[in-house]
């Protein structure tokens, strides 16, 4: 297995990527960020950074780890050619798990390369605990995600919403994290973490809210089971460059990454 803390690449260039790529050269240690898969037509230089516009250029590159930060598309055309090329993954576009033929063509992968794919917590909190309240048995998982209207830009909610005129908490989507996650790409992975820990992607019960009042976005799992019950809530700032995006999905993006490398895992 490549571990080297030097050939670390991400897939994508956008919010999370940077703050990631950032992040780790403000603690100055030796995991860095040394190479991108960026899309066909992107115009991006960075010192230090060797840019790809091809999977097989990547994986040619020999990457020690991937961390995609892009999109669905990414883990639906890429990560499966890296796990079958013997590279660990960790993904963050987690929504794209709800289709069962994509995990399954990448649990193929992953065994066919003698790789690993791992899913990061992402801007939610709690899945440990899910984890667990699941082999009690679980009755219900509710989950309430909440942010404001611009976080909902370019999403399926601005056909139904003019998102500049809500002057109230408005619910734009209600059902389960199979639909909101493949509905709401940029949005709503967070519902496939809680589904993957919990009771499924069909079983977990989603709303999604515009709220002009908010002043982050916010993530509410509440679940119970044998175990008893609990409630958690988030209240993240999003990342400067998206709003979408909560700046502890790109630190949880780090961890992942930082526990790669450990030999204890902490
Ligand atoms: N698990 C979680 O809790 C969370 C997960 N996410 C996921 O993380 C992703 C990245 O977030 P963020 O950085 O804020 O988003 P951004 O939109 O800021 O950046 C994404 C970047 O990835 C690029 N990209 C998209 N698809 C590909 C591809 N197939 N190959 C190479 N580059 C690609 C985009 O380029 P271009 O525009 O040219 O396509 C863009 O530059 C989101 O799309 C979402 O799926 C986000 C928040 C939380
Ligand atoms: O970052 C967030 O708050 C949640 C998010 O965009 C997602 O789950 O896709």
């Amino acid at each position: 297995m490549n571990r080297n803390p030097q050939k670390v690449a991400v897939i994508g260039f956008g919010a999370m990527a940077r703050s990631l790529e950032q992040s780790l050269k403000n603690a100055g240690g030796d995991i860095a960020v040394a190479a991108a898969l960026v899309s066909k037509g992107a115009e991006v230089e960075r010192d230090g950074i060797a840019f790809f516009r091809d999977v097989d250029a990547l994986v040619k590159w020999g990457p020690s780890v991937v961390v995609e930060c892009a999109s669905h598309g990414a883990v639906r055309h890429d990560v499966p050619a890296l796990l079958r090329a013997g590279i660990d993954v960790i993904v963050v576009s987690i929504g794209s798990l709800g289709d069962a033929e994509l995990l399954a063509t990448l649990d193929l992968a992953a065994s066919h390369g003698h790789s690993r794919l791992t899913v990061v917590s992402g801007a939610v909190g709690g899945l440990d605990a899910l984890r667990s309240a699941k082999l009690g048995g679980l009755d219900r998982v509710v989950y309430t995600g909440t942010k404001p209207p611009a976080a909902w830009k370019g999403s399926l909610a601005e056909k139904h919403h003019d998102l500049s005129a809500l002057t109230q908490r408005t619910v734009i989507f209600e059902g389960n994290a199979r639909e909101a996650s493949s509905i709401y790409p940029k949005n709503a992975n967070v519902t496939a973490a809680v589904a993957l820990a919990g009771i499924g992607f069909d079983a977990t019960a989603v709303t999604l809210v515009a709220d002009p009042a908010a002043d982050g976005n916010s993530h509410h799992v509440s679940a119970k089971g044998s175990f008893g019950s609990f409630d958690i809530v988030l209240h993240n700032r999003p990342l400067p460059d998206n709003p979408k995006t909560s700046w502890l999905a790109a630190l949880s993006v780090e961890q992942a990454l930082r526990r790669h490398f450990q030999r204890i895992e902490l």
